[in-house]
């Protein structure tokens, strides 16, 4: 089985506009809600959204995983997942679920985006999805839902199925493990 390779991406809105939102950037955007002055500028970029009846929550993460190889999922089914960077950049490999079945990843159409610092993305519900750095550790901060990151905790923790998440090894699936580049 011949390992698939993935170009990774320039992040932009349109290139993200299936799987959810890009967020931010230097340059105020003056057609949103916000305001501008000389020490400061605040501009509306999406309304985050943690589901219904989700509490949204902030999360602290770090990602340290620079294999740049792609050998697990994971889709969050009730909230969005918002990443944002700091003080360095990930690759945000995203990858929509199959037409006949949603809860399984549809590799043919597994993408990757560099995120840099300063920008950030913002996940639909279902977006099955991982993380890589280019080397070391970088910390993001993270919007999703109370609740899920309580469940896949301890689904982490005790070994047992999430129900508000779910993750999927692309071997178990029988896949080839694709690996990304630049
Ligand atoms: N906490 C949590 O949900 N983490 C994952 O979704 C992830 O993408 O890191």
């Amino acid at each position: 089985m011949s390992t698939p390779v993935v170009t990774i991406e320039a992040l932009s809105a349109e290139a993200f506009a299936p799987f959810g939102w890009a967020l931010g950037g230097e340059r105020y955007d003056a057609a949103a809600t916000g305001f501008s002055n000389p020490g400061s500028d605040f501009w509306h970029v999406h309304d985050f959204d943690a589901g219904a009846a989700g509490q949204p929550e902030v999360l602290w993460v770090n990602y340290r995983n620079d294999s740049l190889r792609v050998r697990l999922l994971e889709a969050h089914w009730l909230t969005q997942q918002a990443i944002v960077p700091l003080g360095g950049e990930i690759v945000q490999v995203v990858c929509p679920g199959r037409e006949d079945d949603p809860r399984t990843p549809d590799l043919q159409r597994l993408r990757a985006f560099r995120v840099p610092n300063g920008r950030g993305v913002c996940m639909k519900p279902g977006c099955w999805h991982t993380s890589f750095v280019f080397a070391g550790q970088t910390t993001c901060l993270m919007l999703t839902r109370h609740s899920t990151t309580a469940d896949l905790a301890a689904a982490l923790q005790g070994g047992s199925a999430a129900s508000e998440s779910s993750i999927v090894e692309l071997a178990a699936l029988g896949e080839p493990e694709p690996l990304l580049q630049l």
